[in-house]
């Protein structure tokens, strides 16, 4: 098995299972999980000069400026020189995956294809703890107590932009600006599709994937 470090990404729709899947693999594989959505989110909490900026797009369900969301990712990118690393949400548009290019080579790219009804269903009923960006479905997989973090006993809150104008805005968006990035990556080699309605079905190929890449922590598939 190779010694270099992975290199990976994760593509796919708002709600199509991106931090569900990459939670599973840092878990399995002992990978770093950086998600731009979360980086974001911490800043506009901690009302950064991104945070401040960031805020406005995101209340509107829109992306933001790729110079923003690139300065932010190359900074923890930088941190994160010597492991592993899996990216959820970044790169979104051709403009990032160039910048992303500059620093690296990819060794994989993971896409998810989940139809747009599942989309929608999955978003309304996601809710997070927004400290730790811990994801929760009140169907799938719900909190051991409604509405509270099973870790720290705080409040889950509901995203803004998961409500349902933003999500058809998010959608939209996310389809007009993906298709160059996983054209891109498809004519390099390294794009791995996945179809399906349930993150469960999914997981077991994309564990076998990236099992041909790095070593799992455990000898034991997660589920
Ligand atoms: N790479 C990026 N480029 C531009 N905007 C971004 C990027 N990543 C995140 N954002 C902004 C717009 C997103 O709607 C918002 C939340 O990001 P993220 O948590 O990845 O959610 P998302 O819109 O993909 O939904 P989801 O978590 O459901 O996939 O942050
Ligand atoms: N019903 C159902 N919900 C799922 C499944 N996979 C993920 N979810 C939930 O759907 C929502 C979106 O998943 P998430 O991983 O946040 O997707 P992302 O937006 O692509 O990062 C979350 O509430 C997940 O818990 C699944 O197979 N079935």
């Amino acid at each position: 098995m190779a010694s270099k470090l992975l290199r990976a990404v994760v593509l796919g729709p708002p709600g199509s299972g991106k931090g569900t899947v990459c939670q599973r693999i840092a878990e399995s594989f002992g990978l770093q999980h950086l998600s731009s959505g979360h980086f974001l989110r911490e800043n506009i909490r901690a009302k950064s000069e991104v945070g401040v900026l960031a805020k406005q797009y995101l209340e509107q369900g829109l992306l933001v400026p790729d110079h923003v969301i690139t300065s932010v990712m190359m900074m923890e990118l930088e941190k994160k020189q010597s492991q592993h690393w899996l990216l959820d949400g970044f790169p979104r548009t051709l403009v990032q995956a160039e910048a992303l290019d500059r620093i690296c080579d990819l060794d994989l790219v993971i896409n998810l294809n989940i139809p747009f009804e599942t989309l929608k269903d999955r978003l309304s009923a996601r809710w997070i703890h927004p400290a730790s960006g811990r994801v929760y479905n009140m169907e799938f997989n719900p909190p051991d107590v409604h509405g509270i973090d099973d870790i720290t006993g705080e409040p889950l809150i509901q995203r803004e932009d998961d409500k349902p104008d933003a999500v058809a805005v998010r959608l939209r968006k996310y389809k007009e600006a993906a298709k160059p990035v996983i054209e891109l990556y498809k004519s390099r080699g390294v794009l791995h599709s996945f179809s399906g309605t349930e993150t469960n079905k999914i997981w077991p190929y994309v564990y076998t994937l990236v099992s041909s890449k790095v070593r799992p922590v455990h000898s034991k598939e997660a589920n």
